[in-house]
């Protein structure tokens, strides 16, 4: 259009030119000129309508550009659109060909529009079958319904197969409208495994329920069973359990097995080819056998399981977590079959959990176990017996019938302890119960309280005769020696007896009253047996209420400290004092003083001896300190420590704790300790003894040579000092035997460079013996009882001292005359004094024994008859208390059968004849001091040890 304007103006322009043109070349050519207006408005108008037309072209260009614009936008957006739309569909073609799940279209009149392929596996059926079918097709017939809503979310459905099986799944709907019409679309998916995972997981949280709540083992096993084999169709399952041994199979739980099976399991072996379940266990690996029919292995049970359709078994076996078989798992299927992954997985869950049943049953047969016996013998312990004596009691009140209750006590038990350690006593513990089990009948029982006491209930006794039959049968039993790996012992024992219904209505008051007679058999010398007797009622009465005594003691400072010296025999001086404890106990308004033996062995029983120990030190170490703060010389304190506190508590800190709260050097604190305290964990013990001499603090061994001391001991443990028991000094000058240990243990102890006191010294006589053995020190009451502090503190300011021996003629000048004739004496004493001879006489046995422990005696003369004692017998015990001496029998006439045994025993030296002659009588007795002389310098030249057994 734009182009036609173009061209219009310049047609007119031309025209107009040409009307200019021939206007100037002719003058005018008006209708040329008329034209050319014409025609110039023709073309203006023209023209016009041209722009008009032209501006109305462009506005419709316009519109018609914006509109191919909009239209080219709307075409390339649907031209998206249906790309993507194809694509989704491509892809939801894709992803529904593909899914697992079923991807299902429902019409609102429940008719299949759509369904993937998927529900071919699911349900059996193709598609096409489907589609154009109602949506009930799928459901059991009793959730049919004409019509239903479906806008469904996670609703879980028991949907039919083809097959006619059903199949759990769980629909999730939407809803959508097209073409006016009303779909669902949705998933359903399969939840078979889910809802087998979840049955397994109820079934396991089951079975580990009834373990929790201690179900009897068989129920567990059988509900884990079941719970496993509803997992796969068709599976089996058996549980076997060993015997002890484990070489037979004891039980088998199989509830779905045939019962002809089972028993035929039970008793079958445990081998390395002894079918699925026997090898299981043995090789502790599992074991497949997908046909039993033809593996070797299950040979001998091919019979048996082809009687009851058995044809693959696997099994595997149960294992603790200690590494004990417990049993097997076994599968068992009616067809040839090898496991997949997942049924391996469950079995092997299967075997975790009949573990933990089975463990727990073994763990809790044991707790009742342990919770009725005593863990040493295996014998029932005091609440089983409690409930048979009960039991017994109840039955004989029935039929009123006696009950016999024997509390059996073993006399002096601990010294094998001490002795020989713990592990022989726990032995000889197992052999006495066995023997003593061995005496009774069957319905009575044996039980160990604990320690060395043991109770026997007799249920069925007549006469309180048969009681004391069995209890003198079991003495006997007992008295007869035990051999614990090799020491040959000998037991001892004493027995209480109570009887129901005489002595207590109850278990408890019957077990009270035997144990008041087992002490009172105690009391009469141990060995024997007793029958309870109200009076003894009130003895254990009495030890009931000083143990509460005790623990109110300790509260309110009742006791109190006492202190004994301890002496040196070369400097007379006092080097030491001792401990002691004491407790002022306030009775009725009364305070009386009580010894530690009635009260250390109650202390030790209730707890308390560790503080109570405590206590005695800070207070023994204090006092110390206090007499060194006053100026006063400073001794030695020997504190004794009981064995729990070695046990108990961290001494050696304590020690130092002490030590520092008081201010004492460690060099003046000794703590004593008993020999039976070095059985006891001595690994530990002697650790802390060594942490005490580190520290300064120095050792000694209290009451050596009552336990069954040895070298070996007392070389391993680093005491400075031993300290003879007062047991063998009381009767040291006239006890041959006491003499022998003091003088080994004297002698032991200068060989080991040990220090060595003598305690318990109450005579001149003692002290003598002592003194002439070599003994450096001594305790008792000779010098000084035990004082309260005060008093001790007088004594040490008063510097008393022992007088020394060094006044004393030596032996080398010194004869005893020993004759009841006192004549003889002077006469003898008139002859030898002229020789230079210092010369004792004695009458009587007793007073030469003094003597002789008083001095220093080289020769001694004895009358064949001293006041109705032999003089043989004088002189041969003499020379077990003084083997230096040279000892002669003065006799007018002798039976020279007794001479003869006499000097070939080396009693006696010489046989000197009445009436002597005196120049004889001389002579030899010159030539016994003589030999005396010699026999000494040999002595000291070479000493001749023998330290025996001490
Ligand atoms: N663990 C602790 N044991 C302690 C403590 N205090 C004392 N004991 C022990 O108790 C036992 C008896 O002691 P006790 O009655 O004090 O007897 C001591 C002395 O009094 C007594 N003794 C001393 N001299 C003589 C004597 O000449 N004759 C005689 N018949 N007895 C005498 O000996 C006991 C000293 O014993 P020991 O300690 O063995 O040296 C006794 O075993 C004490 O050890 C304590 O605090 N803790």
């Amino acid at each position: 259009m734009r182009d036609e304007i173009v061209r219009l103006k310049k047609m007119v322009q031309a025209l107009m030119n040409r009307a200019e043109r021939s206007t100037s070349a002719r003058g005018s050519d008006f209708s040329l000129f008329q034209t050319a207006i014409l025609l110039e408005d023709q073309v203006r108008r023209r023209t016009e309508d041209l722009e008009a037309a032209l501006r109305e072209n462009e506005k419709i260009t316009r519109v018609l550009q914006n509109t191919s614009l909009q239209m080219e936008m709307e075409i390339s957006q649907r031209r998206r659109v249906q790309d993507a739309l194809f694509q989704s569909e491509q892809r939801y073609r894709t992803a529904t060909e593909a899914a697992q799940d079923i991807f299902i279209t429902v019409d609102d009149d429940n008719v299949i529009v759509f369904v993937n392929p998927s529900v071919q596996r699911i349900l059996g059926y193709a598609p096409s079958q489907l589609i154009g079918r109602d949506f009930g097709t799928l459901m059991p017939p009793h959730l049919r319904t004409a019509k239903r809503n479906l806008s469904w979310n996670g609703v879980q459905v028991p949907c039919l197969h083809q097959d006619g099986s059903e199949v759990p799944l769980e629909f999730s709907f939407g809803e959508f409208v097209q073409n006016g019409r009303r779909y669902f679309t949705g998933i359903a998916r399969d939840i078979t495994e889910r809802k087998r995972a979840e049955a397994l997981r109820e079934g396991q949280l089951r079975v580990l329920e009834m373990i929790a709540l201690d179900a009897p083992l068989e129920e567990s096993l059988a509900s884990l069973q079941q719970c496993i084999e509803a997992q796969y169709e068709g599976m089996l399952s058996a549980v076997i359990l060993p015997d002890e041994s484990a070489r037979l199979m004891l039980y088998c739980i199989a509830p779905s097995l045939p019962a002809s099976f089972r028993e035929a399991l039970v008793g079958c072996p445990i081998g390395p080819d002894a079918g699925c379940c026997g090898s299981a266990m043995y090789r502790r690996e599992p074991v497949i056998v997908p046909d039993v029919m033809v593996d070797p292995l299950c040979a001998g049970l091919r019979g048996i399981a082809e009687a009851n359709g058995l044809r693959a078994c696997w099994s595997h076996p149960i294992i603790s977590g200690a590494g004990k078989v417990l049993g097997a798992f076994s599968v068992y299927y009616r067809h040839v079959r090898m496991p997949d992954k997942p049924e391996l997985k469950l079995i092997e869950l299967a075997v975790r959990i009949a573990g933990i049943a089975i463990e727990r049953k073994q763990d809790e047969d044991y707790i009742r176990h342990m919770a009725h016996h005593d863990a040493l013998t295996g014998l029932p312990n005091r609440l089983l017996l409690e409930d048979r004596l009960s039991q017994a009691i109840a039955r004989a009140a029935r039929y009123h019938a006696l009950v016999a209750v024997l509390f059996v006590d073993l006399d002096h038990f601990k010294h094998v302890n001490d002795s020989l350690g713990h592990h022989i006593g726990d032995k000889l513990l197992q052999a006495i119960g066995e023997r003593m089990q061995d005496c009774l009948r069957e319905g009575d029982s044996i039980a160990r309280l604990g320690g060395d006491e043991f109770v026997i209930c007799l249920a069925e006794v007549s006469r309180n005769r048969d009681a004391a039959a069995v209890a003198q049968k079991i003495q006997a039993a007992l008295a007869e020696s035990f051999t614990v790996d090799g020491n040959v012992l000998q037991v001892g024992s004493s027995i209480g007896i109570s009887l129901y219904p005489l002595d207590g209505a109850d278990a408890e008051a019957l077990l009270r009253a035997a144990d008041a007679a087992m002490y009172d058999a105690k009391a009469k010398g141990r060995g024997n047996y007793q029958f309870f007797t109200p009076a003894l009622n009130i003895a254990a009465q009495q030890r009931l209420t000083v143990s509460n005594q005790l623990r109110q003691a300790l509260v309110r400072g009742e006791f109190v400290l006492y202190y004994q010296p301890q002496v040196s025999l070369r400097s007379g001086a006092i080097v030491g004092v001792e401990a002691l404890m004491r407790w002022k106990r306030c009775q009725h308004g009364k305070h009386d003083l009580v010894s530690p033996t009635h009260f250390i062995p109650i202390l030790e029983e209730i707890g308390l001896m560790a503080e109570a120990g405590k206590w005695v030190l800070r207070e023994a170490c204090m006092q110390a300190a206090a007499w060194q703060k006053m100026g006063l010389a400073p001794i030695r304190l020997a504190v004794n420590l009981s064995a729990r506190q070695f046990a108990g508590d961290d001494i050696v800190r304590t020690v130092i704790e002490v030590l520092d709260e008081s201010g004492l050097g460690p060099e003046w604190l000794e703590l004593e300790i008993t020999e039976s305290l070095m059985f006891d964990d001595s690994e530990r013990i002697i650790h802390a003894m060594h942490e005490l001499k580190r520290l300064g603090v120095s050792l000694s061994l209290d009451d050596f040579g009552t336990g069954y001391s040895s070298l070996s001991y007392l070389r391993r443990f680093p005491v400075d000092r031993v300290k003879i028991d007062r047991s063998f000094v009381q009767d040291l000058t006239t006890n041959a035997g006491g003499a022998d240990i003091v003088r080994s243990i004297l002698a032991l102890s200068q060989k080991l460079g040990l220090a060595a006191i003598a305690e318990g010294v109450e005579t001149e006589a003692q002290l003598g013996y002592l003194r002439q053995q070599g003994c450096a020190e001594i305790q008792g009451y000779l010098f000084s009882p035990p004082f309260p502090a005060e008093e001790m503190t007088l004594l040490l300011r008063s510097d008393r001292r022992i007088p020394l021996f060094s006044h004393l003629p030596l032996p080398e000048h010194t004869l005893m005359v020993v004759d009841d004739d006192e004549q003889v004496g002077a006469a003898l004493k008139r002859l030898l004094h002229k020789e230079g001879l210092h010369v004792l006489c004695a009458s009587r046995v007793e007073d030469a024994f003094e003597l002789l422990a008083c001095n220093s005696v080289g020769v001694i003369l004895a009358d064949l008859d001293i006041s109705g004692d032999s003089g043989i017998d004088f002189l041969a015990r003499t020379k077990r208390l003084h083997p230096d001496s040279i000892r002669i029998l003065l006799t007018g006439e002798a039976e020279i059968a007794a001479v003869v045994n006499a000097i070939n025993k080396g009693a006696i030296y010489k046989i000197l004849v009445k009436p002597w002659v005196d120049q004889f009588l001389v002579e030899n007795i010159r030539e016994a001091f003589a030999l005396y002389a010699a026999l000494k310098e040999a002595f000291v030249l070479h000493p001749v040890t023998d330290y025996g057994s001490l």
